[in-house]
């Protein structure tokens, strides 16, 4: 089907009120008027952000070529005085933050959280894929059109923000939740050490590369806690606080009184799964192979691997030779890491790791197109929304799955006559029962320090261990690219 062509020039959108405004734009609904369509304007004021104006417009035409269901686009985008204007589909339900704040203060149920967050992890898993990261996935972010769609929206000129780093100085730094961007800041903290200390590049180019990814599965799991409670972890602390705390707690999790209103998918799975009978078992395991195997055939398999695989096809058994199942997937992950490695080294040999910028190496895209590792990256990243589907993300949303029609249903047989006017509070009442009381306990739980190692952060307030952080965080990247979505699944 040819794609609508939207108009670039002002005097074709008449602006109406503003519904919404962040720390880089205003957003505006409006109406198109040669297709009398109501639609979205944001407006991003460039001399305010103190943006380059051409990576701005460049990361604009990204956001008109997305093409995904979940993942809100761009109509048209062109300049108008020192703004730049992008025509977006207008989402009459709002963001998420907007539903919850007028309707649902104490969170949404369990199914409206996991309806949500698949549709949120099939729009990741699209950027992913091409080589996006979101870099702002939150609840203000995750927007709601007047049938009940859900879309990840403020994708690619705010990414792109984000990168310059004009957006978090436009956000005063810490403007908001850390929390959200804990990995952003590290990112930036780690990027210092880095120059300080001169790590071999390759050990930096992953680093950097796998921190970026890891940034959205993050966003992602505090996401989810910001859904089930009606705000982000931490968010009554200061920002500095919040920073301090992220690093010495443990993740956040579902671990107040009133979170036990949630169900613990873990536990019953691991329940079911030993009940499982084992030809049921070894059917999964053979799915999760073949997954693996046809990622590692980007890579001729080194000896061992092959070895295992066949031993695998073999029927032969893996305990005798002490090898779990587990571990044989792990080590196919290993060896698809080693092989992006030498990659890595014959593509960058001889370049200094000071040169490679951070922005060159977040943007995966850019090294598809100049680099032989463009594959293993887009491995990598597989491997990264895999590794999420192996935890309880997609048990989460089978239980999403399984009502969502219904769900979606009502929601459109509620909204039949959803006027695109509509406020959020109105569509939201329409569209969700209400949460229920749950006592809203503050975040001020306050766990001790990690004194042993949990999660990503070995980190006492004296002493914060970032070169330890990163030699091993890219070393064991395969075990512990999970952690968001582990503390999360864990909870859910
Ligand atoms: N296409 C749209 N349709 C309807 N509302 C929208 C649309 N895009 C954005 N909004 C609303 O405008 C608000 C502001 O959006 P914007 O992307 O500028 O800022 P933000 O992401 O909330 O803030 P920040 O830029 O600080 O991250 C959103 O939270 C959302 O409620």
């Amino acid at each position: 089907m040819e794609r609508r062509k939207y108009p670039m020039r002002p005097e074709d959108y008449v602006l109406f009120e503003t519904i919404g405004q962040g720390a880089s734009a205003v957003v505006q609904r409006a109406l198109c008027v040669p297709h009398n369509e109501i639609i979205a304007v944001k407006i991003i004021d460039f001399e305010r952000t103190g943006s380059d104006l051409d990576s701005i417009s460049r990361e604009a035409q990204t956001m008109i070529l997305i093409d995904h269901h979940n993942v809100l686009k761009s109509h048209c985008s062109f300049v108008k005085d020192h703004n730049l204007w992008v025509v977006m589909p207008y989402m009459a339900g709002g963001s998420c933050l907007h539903i919850m704040k007028s309707a649902f203060p104490n969170g949404f149920e369990e199914l409206i959280i996991a309806t949500v967050l698949k549709e949120v992890l099939k729009g990741l898993e699209y950027l992913h894929h091409r080589g996006h990261i979101h870099r702002d996935v939150k609840a203000g972010n995750i927007l709601v059109d007047s049938k009940g769609g859900v879309k990840l929206g403020d994708f690619g000129v705010s990414a792109c923000l984000f990168v310059s780093g004009d957006r978090q100085r436009s956000r005063n730094t810490f403007v908001g939740t850390p929390c959200w961007f804990i990995y952003e800041t590290l990112d930036s903290l780690s990027a210092i050490i880095f120059r300080v200390f001169i790590l071999p590049y390759r050990i930096r180019f992953f680093l950097l590369l796998g921190w970026h990814l890891r940034a959205d599965i993050w966003s992602f799991g505090i996401t989810a806690l910001e859904l089930a409670h009606g705000h982000a972890p931490f968010s009554k602390y200061p920002p500095m606080k919040v920073l301090l705390m992220t690093l010495q707690n443990a993740p956040p999790g579902l671990d107040y009184e009133s979170d036990k209103k949630f169900s613990r998918e873990k536990e019953e799975n691991l329940l079911a799964e030993k009940k499982m009978p084992d030809g049921k078992k070894e059917e999964i395991s053979q799915a999760e192979r073949n997954l693996l195997q046809n990622k590692s055939s980007i890579f001729p398999p080194s000896d061992e691997t092959t070895y295992s695989l066949r031993d695998q096809a073999d029927g032969s058994d893996n305990e005798k030779k002490g090898i779990t199942e587990q571990q044989e997937v792990m080590h196919l992950q290993r060896t698809e890491m080693d092989n992006l490695h030498q990659n890595c080294d014959a593509e960058f040999n001889g370049q200094c790791a000071l040169s490679v910028s951070e922005k060159k190496v977040s943007t995966t895209s850019e090294l598809d197109e100049n680099s032989a590792i463009g594959s293993p990256t887009h491995s990598f990243q597989e491997q990264l929304i895999s590794t999420t589907r192996s935890t309880d993300v997609p048990k989460l949303s089978k239980v999403g799955s399984l009502k969502q029609q219904n769900l979606q249903q009502s929601i459109i047989n509620s909204n039949g006559e959803a006027s695109q006017n509509g406020s959020p509070a109105e569509i939201a009442s329409k569209m969700f029962k209400p949460a229920g009381s749950s006592g809203d306990e503050f975040d001020d739980k306050s766990k001790l320090p990690i004194v042993q190692q949990k999660g990503h952060f070995k980190v006492t307030s004296e002493s914060i261990q970032f070169d330890k952080i990163c030699i091993r965080d890219c070393r064991d990247a395969v075990t512990e690219i999970t952690l968001p979505s582990l503390f999360f699944s864990a909870h859910l």
